[in-house]
């Protein structure tokens, strides 16, 4: 039986006083909600305020990227044990650090595997472009991804990370994957490659999160879903009210 999961990805927003306000609002009722593992991540420069705000709350805190090595001279980086220091979780692989940053599947793998190393658990996204959804190769994208970026895991880490799928389309542009959608690709191009490389044991432990355009109002529709283990949530999460509902509604799930 997989814990649903709602993990907040606050993308490029909140000051640290803008941080510091919403965790201080959220706190009573996340932690009130514990029937579902509940993780906020804000950008780098609120993550030390937040994370003590969130000490021993049973909230998890993860930050929305990293870098795979362990310091140096990597002007602007960030390295896997600082974010340790801070946090639990980590976003790797996300559609907006592939479009804008340059990220590949074979970047994505060496943070995976740098996070992981360091105890971090790593929500790792993939996801299909308009494009290429309408052009029939959803599947070819998406088990790509999962091939390439998680190879070369252990075999207790191959049970242990978060896949989000999050189709591209649908990021941020009101215009949701349906259930059943989601629930096809999850099922078929994310579980089953991975059953292939990490055997069915791992493919049903993992947590698998749909992520694009979810609201309190079609919560209910992914977390209904067989494969649909929670959402990772990026413009509904930037609000105590929005949050909650989603939250709340993968309770039930
Ligand atoms: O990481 C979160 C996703 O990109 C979804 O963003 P959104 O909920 O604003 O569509």
């Amino acid at each position: 039986m997989r814990k649903p999961m709602v993990a907040g990805n606050w993308k490029m927003n909140k000051t640290v006083a803008d941080a510091v306000k919403l965790i201080n609002e959220l706190l009573p009722e996340l932690q009130a909600q514990t029937a579902v593992d509940r993780v906020v991540c804000p950008p780098f420069t609120a993550l030390y305020s937040v994370s003590e705000l969130l000490k021993n709350s049973g909230i998890g805190c993860g930050a929305q990227d990293l870098f795979w090595e362990a310091k140096g001279a990597f002007t602007g980086e960030i390295a896997p044990d600082m974010i340790a220091e801070l946090g639990e979780y980590v976003i790797i692989g996300h559609s907006e650090r592939r479009t804008y940053f340059g990220e590949t599947d074979e970047s994505v793998n060496k943070k995976v595997l740098a996070a992981l190393s360091i105890g971090l658990t790593p929500i790792v996204c993939v996801g299909e472009t308009l494009a290429e959804n309408q052009s029939g190769q959803t599947e070819t994208v998406v088990t790509r991804q999962i091939h390439n970026g998680l190879k070369g895991l252990s075999t207790a880490d191959a049970e242990k990370i978060i896949i989000a799928y999050e189709p591209v389309w649908a990021i941020g542009t009101g215009l949701a994957a349906t259930g059943p959608q989601a629930n096809q690709v999850i099922a078929d191009y994310i579980r089953k490659p991975y059953a292939a490389m990490y055997g069915d044991v791992a493919a049903q432990a993992i947590r698998v999160l749909y992520g694009g355009s979810v609201k309190g109002s079609n919560a209910a529709e992914f977390f209904g879903q067989p494969d649909i283990d929670g959402a990772l949530v990026g413009g509904a999460s930037l609000k105590k009210t929005d949050f909650m509902e989603i939250v709340n509604a993968a309770a039930v799930l």
